[in-house]
């Protein structure tokens, strides 16, 4: 329950909505009380004018008594119908206060979450699934609303409810209202046990929740893998297993639930029992009237819709519990790439490693092993290597999505850990192995980077990517559509979309990793070409299996398992014997056989 505190805060921000709400609660709930009292009057009224019309049996009087009491009860059936009215107005109200502001906390939480995602580090991404962060930001924050807007709402209404029918009661008989109450603690007793397992359970069908969450994302997400190996229906007895799991789970926590209203009734009706008999009593010594009773079992009725309300809250209240127990989980996390100096210098392009080494957090593999090397503003270095020899690894610590183990990287002379981080970033263009596209047009997904650039700008850096030609052949050219709604690209053309991105940002360094891998010898040559002029003054990392992509670089590094096994630039590392050189006579060999045999 201690988690739920964390939304105390949001209570405070809309606490007008709050305080409204309660007084509502209270008006709507008066009106709901003073009815019981109207009814006793009309039953002593009625029982007083049925004594007076038979003591002026046949009498002249007999005929006004009679309009009297028909005058007296419409005018006190007038004042419950007025009553029932002006309760319901007051209902509407507290579901325009309290309920208003529960949506106005979930949007504020949802943002909130949101906001956080965005602020933590890859590793975190790494650590955790889709569809849990899916989850918390969608199940759990309803589940949370619940809570903020109905339960609380029934609870308001309860604690008021209770407390105003408790000293009406007390105030008409005393006696009565003990007896009356007697089954109170087995209520409380029983809701408490029930809340307990409740709590337990919801916990487990919000895990497991989860679990298909992130079943079915993948599933979605991999359906091209699915299908391929058509493994449907595989996967389709996979996704029954999970939601039975989920299913057995609901069952389990229904049981509980389904048991709780029946009890609460049974007690009500307890409590009713004991009203008529020991107010008969109270009737037979004079010391109550049948309209009291009447009042009195108004009264307990009053008090059922909201006890039995309570199991219902108090399960919900848990549930919610236990999913801001999950999202306070995530929230509470702290990203730990920090700038320490909030530096924003002008940026020239230098990058220096210095016996850098780095293991990755979550796996504990040491990707890279006492990295030195310098590239100066405007130079371009290639970095070159066998799969898992740690490329990548490179372009993540420049870009600071993970913290360097030890050593240091500095870029122009400042410590990479002093720079503001989006500023940093900001100075870099970076095109990653596995290309992401958004669901949006061509042009959109080219000025992701940039959108202060013009359309001749974006059509510059397509024709710089090799990309203008497709693009022209799609009927809606750089309007076309992309994703999910829009056409598929080819695994080239998509690389080529985000080597255009890059390009347009115009940084002043540039990061290319394993960027052209899926476009033929001669759409490579081209783009190489081009890359010339678009390398110009800015300092380049080019990551690369390929030779002839390092070829075009000043600098070159060969890795092999973490370390730099040859440093050069290409004249000097083909002439003498070494990985590089391997590489180039397995490349151009391959190359001139595929050459020799298609001509
Ligand atoms: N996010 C990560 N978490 C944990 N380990 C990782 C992560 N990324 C890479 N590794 C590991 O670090 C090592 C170096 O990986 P890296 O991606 O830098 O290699 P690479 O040279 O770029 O390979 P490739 O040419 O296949 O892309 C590999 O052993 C890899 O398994």
């Amino acid at each position: 329950m201690k988690h739920l505190a964390y939304l105390n805060k949001y209570f405070f921000k809309y606490k007008y909505y709050l305080l409204l709400g309660i007084l509502f609660t209270l008006i709507s709930n008066l009106f709901g009380i003073i009815p019981a009292q109207v009814v006793r009057h009309a039953l002593q009224m009625v029982k007083a004018n049925v004594d007076l019309y038979l003591l002026f049996d046949q009498a002249e009087l007999q005929n006004s008594t009679y309009s009297l009491f028909t005058y007296s009860i419409t005018f006190f059936g007038l004042v419950i119908l007025g009553m029932a009215i002006l309760k319901g107005i007051f209902l509407f109200a507290v579901r325009q206060t309290l309920i208003v502001m529960s949506r106005h906390i979930e949007y504020d939480l949802k943002n909130e979450i949101y906001a956080h995602y965005q602020t933590l580090p890859l590793s975190f991404y790494k650590q955790n699934s889709t569809g849990d962060l899916m989850a918390r930001i969608s199940e759990d924050v309803s589940k949370v609303r619940m809570y903020v807007g109905p339960s609380l709402m029934y609870l308001i209404n309860m604690v008021i409810l209770v407390f105003l029918v408790l000293s009406y009661m007390f105030s008409v008989n005393a006696r009565l209202t003990w007896y009356v109450l007697i089954p109170m603690p087995i209520l409380s007793l029983s809701i408490f046990i029930v809340s307990s397992i409740v709590n337990k359970r919801s916990e487990q069908i919000q895990k497991s929740l989860s679990n298909l969450s992130t079943f079915v994302q993948e599933a979605f997400s991999g359906i091209r893998v699915i299908k391929s190996f058509a493994k449907e229906e595989e996967f389709i007895a996979d996704f029954a297993k999970e939601s039975n799991v989920y299913k057995d789970k609901s069952m389990d926590l229904t049981k509980v639930d389904s048991l709780f209203s029946p009890s609460i009734m049974f007690l009500i009706g307890l409590s009713t029992v004991i009203c008529v008999y020991v107010g008969g009593q109270e009737i037979i010594s004079g010391r109550l009237t049948p309209g009291n009773i009447t009042e009195f079992i108004m009264y307990v009725f009053m008090l059922t819709w909201p006890l039995t309300a309570l199991g219902w809250t108090s399960s919900q209240i848990q549930r919610a519990a236990a999913s801001q127990k999950r999202i306070n989980e995530f929230l509470f996390t702290k990203t730990d790439i920090v700038s320490e100096e909030n530096l924003k210098p002008e940026v020239k392009g230098k990058i220096v490693f210095d016996n850098v080494s780095f293991k990755y957090p979550d796996t504990g593999i040491e990707a890279l092993k006492n990295i030195s090397f310098e590239v100066n503003p405007g130079e371009s270095l290639a970095i070159i290597g066998t799969t898992g020899s740690g490329k990548s690894t490179i372009a993540n610590l420049i870009l600071r999505l993970y913290n360097t183990g030890s050593g240091t990287i500095k870029i122009d002379n400042h410590e990479i850990k002093s720079f503001e981080i989006p500023y940093l970033r900001n100075q870099m263009s970076f095109v990653p192995q596995d290309v992401f596209l958004f669901s949006d047009t061509i042009s959109n997904n080219i000025k992701f980077g940039n959108n202060e650039v013009t359309e001749l700008e974006v059509k510059e850096a397509a024709r710089n990517a090799d990309l203008l030609e497709n693009i022209e052949r799609f009927d809606q050219k750089f309007e076309t559509k992309l994703g999910e709604r829009g056409i598929t690209l080819s695994g080239g053309q998509k690389q080529r979309v985000s080597l255009a991105r890059a390009i347009i940002k115009n940084p002043k360094i540039l990061i290319l990793d394993d960027c052209l891998s899926a476009v033929d010898t001669t759409t490579e040559n081209t783009i190489l070409n081009n890359l010339r002029s678009v390398m110009e003054g800015k300092t380049t990392i080019l990551i690369s299996h390929r030779v002839s992509n390092a070829r075009l670089a000043d600098k070159i590094i060969v890795l092999d398992e973490g370390r730099i096994v040859e440093f050069g630039d290409h004249k000097t590392l083909i002439q003498s014997p070494g990985a590089y050189r391997e590489l180039y006579e397995l490349q151009s060999n391959s190359e001139e056989l595929i050459e020799e045999k298609y001509s």
